[in-house]
């Protein structure tokens, strides 16, 4: 489903990522682990399509990351998701629901499974952390995603909250969903995970 030959990603003199060989299969649940400061938010952003390598490749699904096939099966959560600051969060998902073709009741019912329904109607840039991380993950996996890139899904979320998204994960690797995602406290994903990939210092894996 991943796979990335010798990505190196530069900010200046700044080597983030360093030559790093990466392959995640179909159906696996990967913790990509290392440092502070290692590259690991930098890899995401790139199989995000969100960043272009300094050079070396990386492919999802056979293609680039940010064609729009794989736009279509891919979630992305930041750590701090960036989000449509003076909607609601109600208004937020029902875009993101009608984006992707799919009843919003879909998106508004992950956003309960978090206990956050009553903030539906609150504008997002007067969210606390964990409800901001909430409305972000309800909108990523409101499609069904076949892969899920979640950069410390678990930080700023609450006991219960942290416990449901775990389940929301099994549930979705059941189904067959990827999985490539980075916490520094894993407790909560121990269980579901087939292996980790270490990025060493220079963000090298
Ligand atoms: N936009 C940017 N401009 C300049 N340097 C950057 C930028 N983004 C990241 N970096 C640098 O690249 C390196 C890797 O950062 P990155 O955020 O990917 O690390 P990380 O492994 O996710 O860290 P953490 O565990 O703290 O979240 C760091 O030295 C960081 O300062």
């Amino acid at each position: 489903m991943i796979r990335t030959k010798d990505l190196t990603v530069r900010f200046g003199e700044k080597v983030a990522v360093d030559r790093a060989d990466l392959h995640v299969g179909e159906g696996e649940v990967v913790l990509l682990s290392g440092v502070n400061g290692c590259g690991k938010s930098t890899l995401l952003r790139v199989l995000a399509g969100l960043l272009e390598p300094s050079s070396g490749s990386a492919e999802i699904a056979g293609q680039a990351p940010d064609t729009a096939a794989v736009r279509a099966l891919r979630g992305f959560v930041q750590d701090d998701p960036p989000l449509y600051e003076y909607l609601t969060s109600h208004e937020h998902l029902a875009f993101a629901a009608r984006l992707w073709g799919v009843p919003v009741e879909d998106s508004l019912a992950l956003l309960a499974r978090f206990g956050a329904e009553d903030w539906a109607g609150t504008l997002i840039r007067d969210l606390s952390l964990g409800t901001r991380k909430k409305v972000g993950l309800a909108a990523a996996l409101t499609h069904r995603p076949r892969l899920l890139l979640l950069d410390e899904p678990f930080n700023g979320l609450d006991a219960g909250s942290c416990d449901e998204l775990a389940l929301l994960l099994k549930e979705a690797r059941d189904e067959g969903c990827t999985v490539l995602l980075t916490a520094h406290e894993p407790q909560h994903v121990e269980q579901l995970l087939d292996r980790r990939i270490f990025l060493d210092r220079r963000g090298h894996a």
